[in-house]
């Protein structure tokens, strides 16, 4: 019999670096042939986009594929599952099978979907991989006023969690095997032993914690792990398999996202300046996408996590492409949507 297909599980909080590790994976693989199966959380594919313009040729646009419609731990039957089948079936066999969840994924249900007999008589988790934006944790983003999260559960009775957020950092850093402390650039050492207490407190389980920089990892540490992730899933449960009943339906109600198109933008300085005061006053967790600047052959990728914002010039606009703005916008429920839609059409 074959060996079963070892499968890489990459999950992470919004923006903590999951598509760059990928990138940075992909081009030192050593000829490996991977399949990557790509899930977003908004309308947008940008992070597909990205890794399909990295050109490596052990995993070519056809080995990369999308899961755009919703989260993949609420999609697994619709989605994962034939994804994975469709895989399977191809002539070429692979080597390795990378997925990068959304940033808002449980890891969970994703899991337990490997101890489905088709794909388990196949496939193995090699290993979940969670990223973490050392930075972030740093800055306190995980550790919830847990005075407002009271307040807002005293309102409304419903409210059975934690801070979402705050849930879904736990819930990510549960399932993991091997845990990336990313943006470590961002932080001095004493941040980042605060930052290593801060991770190891959360989880019960001891995985182990690397250090790293713009997701810069080698290939030979992420791949390999032969864990075997699956079969110790009912360890690791999240908050909303210990809360509700077997089989309850999870959702993200908690977090909306919607996309915003704009024309071409000339001052771009002067926008994404403005754009970090929009992000801060309505505290937007994730703003992404590509711009048309005026008069410039190449699109303009921005990436905003929090109101720190990256943006380079990643490719040359294609002849036949229509040009356009376009940014995806993620945040709680509660975030006035229609304020910061309105806000950043004004910018231009
Ligand atoms: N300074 C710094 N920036 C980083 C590092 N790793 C990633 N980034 C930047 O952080 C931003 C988000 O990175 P992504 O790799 O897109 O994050 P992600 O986890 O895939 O994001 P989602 O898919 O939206 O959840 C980008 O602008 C990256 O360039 C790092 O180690 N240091």
């Amino acid at each position: 019999m074959q060996q079963k297909i070892p499968a890489t599980v990459i999950t992470g909080f919004l923006g903590a670096g999951k598509t760059t590790m990928i990138r940075n994976l992909l081009t030192n693989a050593g000829g490996k042939k991977i399949a990557l199966i790509i899930n977003e959380f908004g309308d947008l594919g940008v992070d597909g986009d990205v890794l399909k313009g990295c050109g490596a040729e052990n995993c070519t646009e056809d080995d990369i594929i999308e899961l755009t419609n919703g989260c993949i731990c609420c999609t697994v039957a619709d989605d994962f599952i034939p994804t994975m089948t469709k895989l399977l079936e191809r002539e070429q066999r692979l080597d390795h099978i990378v997925i990068e969840t959304s940033g808002l994924a449980l890891p969970q249900p994703l899991v337990a979907a490997f101890n489905w007999p088709d794909i388990r008589s196949e496939v193995t988790v090699d290993g979940v991989i969670t990223v973490v934006d050392s930075a972030a944790v740093a800055a306190g983003r995980f550790a919830d006023d847990h005075d407002a999260v009271d307040a807002r559960r005293a309102e409304d009775e419903s409210l059975d969690h934690e801070s979402p957020i705050e849930e879904l950092f736990e819930d990510q850093l549960t399932c993991a095997d091997l845990i990336v402390l990313n943006k470590t650039d961002l932080i001095d050492a004493d941040g980042l032993g605060r930052v290593k207490s801060e991770v190891a407190s959360r989880i019960a389980r001891k995985p182990v914690m690397i250090e790293a920089r713009n997701g810069e990892v080698p290939a030979s540490v992420l791949l390999g792990l032969g864990i075997g992730t699956e079969d110790d899933i009912v360890n690791r449960k999240s908050h909303h398999e210990l809360e509700h009943e077997e089989g309850a339906p999870h959702d993200h109600d908690e977090f909306d996202s919607f996309v915003v198109e704009l024309g071409a933008i000339a001052d771009t300085s002067g926008f994404v300046e403005k754009l970090k005061g929009i992000i801060a006053e309505h505290d937007v967790l994730r703003l992404k996408g590509f711009i048309d600047v005026s008069g410039k052959p190449m699109r303009l990728q921005l990436q905003a996590v929090g109101a720190r914002i990256d943006q380079y010039f990643d490719r040359a606009w294609a002849p036949d492409e229509a040009r356009s703005t376009r940014l995806v916008v993620i945040g709680l429920h509660e975030m006035d949507q229609d304020a910061v839609r309105k806000a950043i059409e004004a910018l231009v």
